[in-house]
């Protein structure tokens, strides 16, 4: 979603308003968005909450400082949103359950961790949702995947979708694709943040300073992805407008093709995919 339309959602918690949590939060504190009640945060350290933004909506709370910070904060919560690390779960989840009132969805961004582990540690009138967002939240083009849990009803799942469209798009697949989905979107900026570093060192070692760099290349990025979204072209219809019959782009393509390109993005996220396994069986 590029505009936000307006939107209103149920009382909502936050555990753990690092990258992802922030980024998130900065959805529901978009124009256009409601929240019914001030929107409870917690984190461990002092120096993270400083990150967050100056909002009355936001109400702060800190671990270090107060061990039942997130039983607190989920109290009167109708959505949950668990955004610490994936090895920490199991222990939050053993924290907050007794806090969490029958008709709770908790809704996670973990990454690898199973509804079915989700689900063991919670009581039984508590719905589950797993949800795989990207950082753009942050500027609201997210591409979020989110699955339904086996207590989850069609209405906790729209109200989550609608949560996630605060941030940008929404795509519902099953939880046995999540992982997977990961490995494109969820880790995705990385791939193209690592794309335009190494741009950069070319355009650095033929010479550009590391502004001038930074402004080819960072414009070339954007301005691409922006002609991609703006002409409703292919990438492939893209890329052969640019690469002229003969021309210099068809000898750099050439290269990156010899490198086998393609090859090297499905041994990634294989590799990506064999982590998330890794991080599921704890
Ligand atoms: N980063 C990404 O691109 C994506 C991340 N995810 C998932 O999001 C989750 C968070 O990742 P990310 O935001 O990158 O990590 P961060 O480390 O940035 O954020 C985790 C936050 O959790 C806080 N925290 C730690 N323990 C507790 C606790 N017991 N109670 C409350 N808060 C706590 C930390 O506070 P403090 O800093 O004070 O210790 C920190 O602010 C992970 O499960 C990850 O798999 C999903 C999609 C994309
Ligand atoms: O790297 C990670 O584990 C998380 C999940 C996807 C993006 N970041």
């Amino acid at each position: 979603m590029t505009e936000h339309s307006p939107v209103s959602l149920p009382a909502i918690s936050i555990l753990g308003v690092g990258s992802m949590g922030r980024a998130i939060l900065s959805g529901l504190l978009a124009p256009g968005v409601e929240v019914d009640g001030p929107i409870r945060v917690t984190n461990r350290s002092a120096a993270s909450a400083a990150k967050l933004p100056d909002d009355d909506r936001l109400v702060s709370l800190l671990t270090e400082s107060d061990e039942n910070a997130n039983s607190a904060a989920v109290k009167g919560a109708a959505i949950v949103l668990v955004a610490v690390k994936p090895a920490m779960v199991p222990d939050l989840l053993d924290e907050i359950a007794d806090a969490l009132a029958p008709g709770t969805v908790v809704v996670s961004v973990a990454a690898g961790v199973s509804i079915a582990t989700f689900e063991k540690h919670l009581p039984e009138g508590v719905s589950v949702i797993r949800s795989m967002p990207n950082t753009p939240a942050t500027v609201g083009r997210a591409v979020t995947g989110v699955s339904a849990g086996t207590r989850s009803t069609p209405e906790q799942l729209e109200t989550v979708r609608r949560l996630f469209e605060t941030v940008g798009e929404v795509l519902e697949v099953s939880e046995s694709q999540l992982d997977a989905l990961s490995t494109i979107s969820g880790s995705g900026p990385a791939y193209v943040y690592l794309l335009i570093e190494a741009l950069t060192t070319a355009a650095v070692e033929k010479g550009f300073s590391a502004d001038e760099a930074a402004l080819l290349v960072n414009g070339t990025f954007i301005g691409a992805t922006e002609l991609l979204r703006q002409s409703g072209k292919t990438p492939e219809e893209l890329r052969i407008q640019v690469t002229s019959p003969k021309g210099t782009t068809e000898r750099a393509i050439a290269v990156l093709q010899d490198a086998r390109l393609d090859t090297l993005f499905t041994a990634a996220t294989d590799a990506a995919l064999a982590r998330a396994r890794e991080l599921a069986a704890g």
